[in-house]
């Protein structure tokens, strides 16, 4: 009975680790690979009391027309998993007042891991036995079903059983087992289980025509005989699952790896996923990391402290992690700041009213200097950029310390839901030190990059947008302008909307394309995170049941 309340332990584990509940599970689930017991027999042929005296406890509500004379079932799987070393246990029945109808009864005790506890009176005619009538049906070769003949002790004076006890009445692969139970009689007595196996064992022994098959009678007898059999089943499915369970976790990782990494992972960085800030025409990454501690220490002692506060460490990590990731709330207002206020803030630099055709003039001239130019003010274009994109830096730096401040937030945050830290008040301090010490520095080398960067695009421009602008000589006019109509209305305006054309072009699209770039499809984000969940779960599945193969 031990070894088969641990192995049904361990399976339980398995499913319970799969949640595997008989439904909606791809594996042909391991409930219903798990035996069940159905007790089945006529109206007061002692169904509860065997099911009682086999489990060894009174558990069932007493007292006539319980049951209707319909079969009690009894999940054993449930009964079993339930009880533990202390033998206290819990046993779910599934009352055949719910299961109503025959039908269902016929499709339960059908299953073909249902086996069949045949409970037929002695003191009636075996020949009108329900329950030997209802396995006689759905189990003719009689493999699931074990006979049991009760009310032995109430046979008529003179008469015995052992022409059914020996198999030659009705013959069944499993030998019938004879039980004497208590009576109406004892029950009202309150006589216990122990007393009533006592009695029931000296019953077989002193009675003659008995005696010579004691040792496979009784209700004790009849639970070893179960257990070895429940746990010989469960065995023998054990290495179906296992290479079901190989199989499908094979398939998931493959499959997994087929979708490749999420974002966050693949970017590599610990603490904090890349924040991309498009300036310009590249992209830039405000790489945020932490590094909390730095030890070294050849002691042992110092080693278990340490590893404590990096498990805290990485606690806190994770649920930063979570906040950005969007487990969490917090990270999309990171992303509402790219998408939203970047672009606000692009907007209200109002590039138009820089570009007025007396700044466009002054520019040009200026940059002409001495020297008029002859066919495009290419000093002139540059410097009109130049002053359009360095206003630039305003909104960008403020991004950055947008961002930033939302950063600090999700540190205060995960600091907060950090439960271990709430336990170590000074690492708790160093910890949050230690983030907004990262990330001010980070903070720090973002803006000085961003503007880096700013710088750079102000440099170079990009040259193919000149080159596609419609030449004057391609429309047959004159490219020339005479020295006294260079900077007319007209011509400084058209100058101002290339330039304006120009900046546009490196802005409006950003986010758009921000968004695109990182926009990872939601299926395949749902689904990895799916098979990931369902990879873990079957892994200790398979952890559980190579335990179980290991003990056999
Ligand atoms: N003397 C004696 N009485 C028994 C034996 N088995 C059962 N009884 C008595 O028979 C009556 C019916 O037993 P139960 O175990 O309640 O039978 P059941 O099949 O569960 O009954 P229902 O649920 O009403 O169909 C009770 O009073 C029991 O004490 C037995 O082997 N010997």
């Amino acid at each position: 009975m031990e070894n088969l309340i641990s192995l049904v332990n361990k399976l339980q584990r398995a499913c319970t680790a799969l949640g595997d509940h008989g439904e909606g599970s791809t594996l042909p689930t391991l409930w219903d690979s798990l035996p069940v017991i159905a007790v089945v027999g006529g109206q007061s042929s002692g169904k509860s009391s065997v099911l009682e005296s086999v489990v060894g406890k009174d558990f069932l509500p007493r007292g006539s027309g319980i049951s209707q004379g319909a079969p009690w079932f009894c999940n054993y799987t449930e009964l079993m998993v339930k009880e533990n070393t202390q033998n206290s246990c819990t046993l779910r029945i599934k009352d055949s007042q719910i299961l109503v109808t025959s039908l269902l009864i016929y499709s339960f005790v059908a299953l073909p891991n249902c086996i069949i506890l045949a409970i037929s009176p002695a003191n009636q005619d075996l020949a009108t036995s329900d329950a030997i009538k209802i396995s006689r049906e759905v189990d003719p070769k009689g493999e699931r079903t074990f006979g049991v003949l009760t009310k032995i002790d109430l046979m008529d004076k003179g008469t015995y059983a052992v022409d059914i006890l020996e198999g030659r009445s009705y013959r069944l692969p499993h030998p019938w087992i004879g039980v004497v139970n208590r009576s109406q009689q004892d029950i009202n007595k309150n006589v216990d289980m122990i007393a009533a196996r006592l009695r029931e064992r000296e019953y077989f022994a002193s009675t003659p025509q008995y005696k010579h098959l004691t040792d496979r009678m009784g209700s004790e007898h009849l639970a070893k005989i179960l257990s070895k059999h429940l746990e010989n089943v469960i065995k023998s499915r054990i290495p179906g699952l296992q290479s079901l369970i190989t199989k499908t976790t094979a398939e998931l990782e493959t499959e997994l790896h087929c979708l490749g990494k999420p974002i966050a992972a693949d970017a590599g960085v610990r603490l904090l996923p890349v924040v991309y800030l498009r300036i310009g025409t590249r992209f830039y990454n405000l790489t945020i990391c932490m590094h909390v501690f730095s030890y070294k220490s050849q002691d042992m002692h110092f080693m278990g402290k340490l590893y404590t506060i990096m498990e805290i460490c990485r606690m806190f990590d994770g649920i930063y992690k979570e906040h950005l990731d969007g487990a969490r709330p917090g990270g999309e207002k990171i992303y509402y700041i790219f998408d939203n206020q970047f672009p606000v803030a692009l907007k209200r630099l109002q590039f138009e009213k820089h570009l007025s055709m007396e700044n466009v003039k002054k520019l040009v001239t200026q940059a002409d200097g001495y020297q008029p130019h002859l066919i495009a003010p290419e000093q002139g274009y540059r410097r009109l950029i130049e002053s359009c994109l360095v206003s630039i830096r305003g909104p960008a730096e403020a991004t950055i310390d947008a961002v930033h401040g939302i950063l600090k937030e999700l540190v205060h945050k995960s600091i907060k839901e950090t439960h271990e830290l709430k336990q170590f008040p000074t690492l708790r301090v160093e910890v949050s030190n230690a983030a907004f010490k990262s990330l001010d520095r980070m903070r720090d080398e973002s803006k000085k990059n961003t503007l880096k960067l700013v710088d750079m695009e102000c440099d170079y421009l990009t040259v193919d947008f000149f080159r596609k602008l419609p030449q004057d000589v391609e429309k047959g006019g004159n490219a020339t302008h005479s020295i006294f109509d260079r900077y007319t209305d007209s011509y400084l305006k058209r100058i101002g909307t290339n330039v304006l054309a120009y900046v546009d072009m490196l802005f409006p699209v950003q986010t758009k394309q921000l968004s695109k770039l990182l926009d990872e499809d939601p299926e395949v984000m749902d689904r990895r995170a799916n098979l990931a969940k369902r990879l873990e779960l079957y892994r200790s599945a398979q952890a559980e049941i190579d335990a179980v193969e290991w003990a056999k």
